[in-house]
C-alpha cells in the first residue's frame, strides 16, 4: 500500500477566535470539511490548534488578556474544553474522531518523549483520527507568554516527517512589511526557508491575541525544513486555500526546504554518531535491511551489546561484524536482549507490554 503523505495544519488564535469575538465554528466547519477532502484524497492531517488562551479569556468574560502567567495558564484550560469540543463536532458530522494532544517543547526534545509522541501520532493516524495538537499551558510558562505554536507544529512536522506544514492567519501570506502598520507591503509568494532576509521582513509582533507575529512563522518554516517539510504560510479565511494547495496552486507564501523530507532524515540520522551499543543480526535480517531497507524485526536479532536506552542510537552488525545499519531502537538493551529470536506477536508475552513490533523502524534507520 502506499505511504500516505501527511499534512500538519496550524491555526492562530485571531483567525480561530473570531478575532476574540469567540470560536469561529463556521469557518472551522469550512476548513474540516477541506481537510476531509485532503484525507480523501490520501493525506493524512494533523492540526496545530492555537486558541485556548483566547476562549478561555472569551469565556471567562475578560476583555484584556491578563499579564499573569498563572491567569493565562488558566484561561488556557478554561478555552482547550472549547476548543476539542468544537474540533471534534466539526469532524463528527464526517464520522471521524478526534484525539486531544498536548505537548511541550521538552517533550520533543527528550528523546524517549519524543519516540513515544512520534508512535503516538502515527497510531491515532493509523486508526484515522485526527490529532488536535496545543502546546500543554497547564505547565509551561515562557511559551504560553511568547506564544510558539508556530514553532510546536515546526516541531510537530519534524516528528512525523510532514511533506508540508500549512500555517493559517489572518494575513494573506508574507510580506515584506508588516501589512497592519504598511498598506503598500507585497506579498512574498515564495522563497528558501534558510533565506536570511525573512527574518527581517518578519519583524514586528503578532496582532495582539496571536503572540508570535510573523517572526516565528518564519523561524517554524527553517525548523521545519530541517526535515525537509515545505512551509506554506496562507490565510485561513480563503475557504478553498488546502485545496488550492492539493491542486499544486500556491496560494500565500511558500518556503521551501533545501532536501527532501526522507533525505533530510537519512542526513540527521546519520549524524549521530555516537552508538550506544550493537546488535548482531542472522543472516536473512542482514540481507533484508541491505537489500530492502526494511525494519529490523526483533526475530532477526542473534545477540545485543552495550548498555542503552529506548530511542537511542545502536549499530546493527552481520555474524561477521560488518556494519549493515544504525538507527534509534525501540527497546533498551535488557529488553532488547529479552526480545532476541522472538517472533513479534511474542513482545508483549515476553515483557508484558509492547512499544513497536520492530527493534527498530525503517524510518529511524541509516542503511550503510
Ligand atoms: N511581514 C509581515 N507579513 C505579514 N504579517 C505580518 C508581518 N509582520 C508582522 N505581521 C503581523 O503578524 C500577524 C499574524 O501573527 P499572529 O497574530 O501571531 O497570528 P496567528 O494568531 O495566526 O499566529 C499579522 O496580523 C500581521 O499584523
Ligand atoms: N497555546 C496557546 C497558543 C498561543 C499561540 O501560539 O498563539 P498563535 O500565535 O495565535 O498561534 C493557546 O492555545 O492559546
Amino acid at each position: 500500500m502506499a505511504q500516505r503523505a501527511r499534512w500538519v495544519i496550524k491555526i492562530g488564535s485571531a483567525l480561530l477566535t473570531n478575532d476574540g469575538r469567540g470560536l469561529d465554528r463556521d469557518l472551522m466547519q469550512v476548513w474540516v470539511d477541506r481537510m476531509v477532502a485532503l484525507r480523501e484524497r490520501g493525506i493524512d492531517v494533523m492540526v496545530v490548534s492555537s486558541g485556548a488562551v483566547a476562549e478561555g479569556m472569551t469565556r471567562l468574560g475578560w476583555a484584556r488578556r491578563p499579564d499573569s502567567v498563572h491567569q493565562l495558564q488558566a484561561a488556557a484550560a478554561v478555552g482547550q474544553m472549547g476548543l476539542v469540543q468544537a474540533w471534534e463536532s466539526c469532524f463528527q458530522k464526517h464520522r471521524l474522531h478526534t484525539a486531544q494532544v498536548l505537548l511541550t517543547h521538552d517533550d520533543l526534545s527528550d528523546r524517549k518523549r519524543y519516540l513515544n509522541a512520534r508512535s503516538t501520532l502515527l497510531t491515532l493516524l493509523g486508526f484515522s483520527v485526527v490529532p488536535v495538537v496545543n502546546e500543554n499551558d497547564t505547565v509551561v510558562t515562557d511559551e504560553i507568554r511568547f506564544g510558539d505554536n508556530d514553532t510546536l507544529a515546526a516541531l510537530v512536522a519534524n516528528l512525523v516527517e510532514a511533506e508540508r506544514l500549512v500555517i493559517l492567519t489572518d494575513q494573506d501570506g508574507l510580506f515584506d512589511a508588516d501589512p497592519r502598520q504598511n498598506p503598500a507591503a507585497r506579498l512574498i509568494p515564495s522563497a528558501r526557508a534558510s533565506d536570511p532576509a525573512l527574518a527581517a521582513m518578519a519583524g514586528g509582533g503578532g496582532s495582539g491575541l496571536g503572540r508570535g507575529g510573523m517572526t516565528t512563522k518564519v523561524r517554524a518554516a527553517a525548523l521545519a525544513a530541517r526535515s525537509g517539510t515545505m512551509t506554506t504560510i496562507a490565510s485561513g479565511r480563503r475557504p478553498e486555500v488546502l485545496t488550492e494547495l492539493v491542486d499544486g496552486q500556491a496560494p500565500g507564501t511558500t518556503l521551501l526546504p533545501d532536501t527532501s523530507p526522507m533525505n533530510a532524515r537519512k542526513q540527521w540520522l546519520a549524524g549521530h554518531l555516537r552508538m550506544r551499543g550493537r546488535l548482531i543480526l542472522d543472516d536473512g535480517a542482514a540481507r533484508w535491511l541491505r537489500e530492502a531497507g526494511s525494519s529490523l524485526l526483533p526475530v532477526g536479532v542473534v545477540d545485543v551489546f552495550g548498555q542503552f536506552s529506548r530511542g537511542e542510537m545502536v549499530a546493527c552488525e552481520d555474524r561477521h561484524g560488518e556494519r549493515v545499519a544504525c538507527g534509534l531502537v525501540n527497546y533498551d538493551a535488557a529488553d532488547a536482549r529479552r526480545l532476541c529470536g522472538k517472533k513479534s506477536h511474542q513482545i508483549a508475552d515476553v515483557l508484558g507490554f509492547m512499544n513497536e513490533e520492530e527493534l527498530i523502524h525503517r524510518d529511524n534507520m541509516v542503511v550503510l
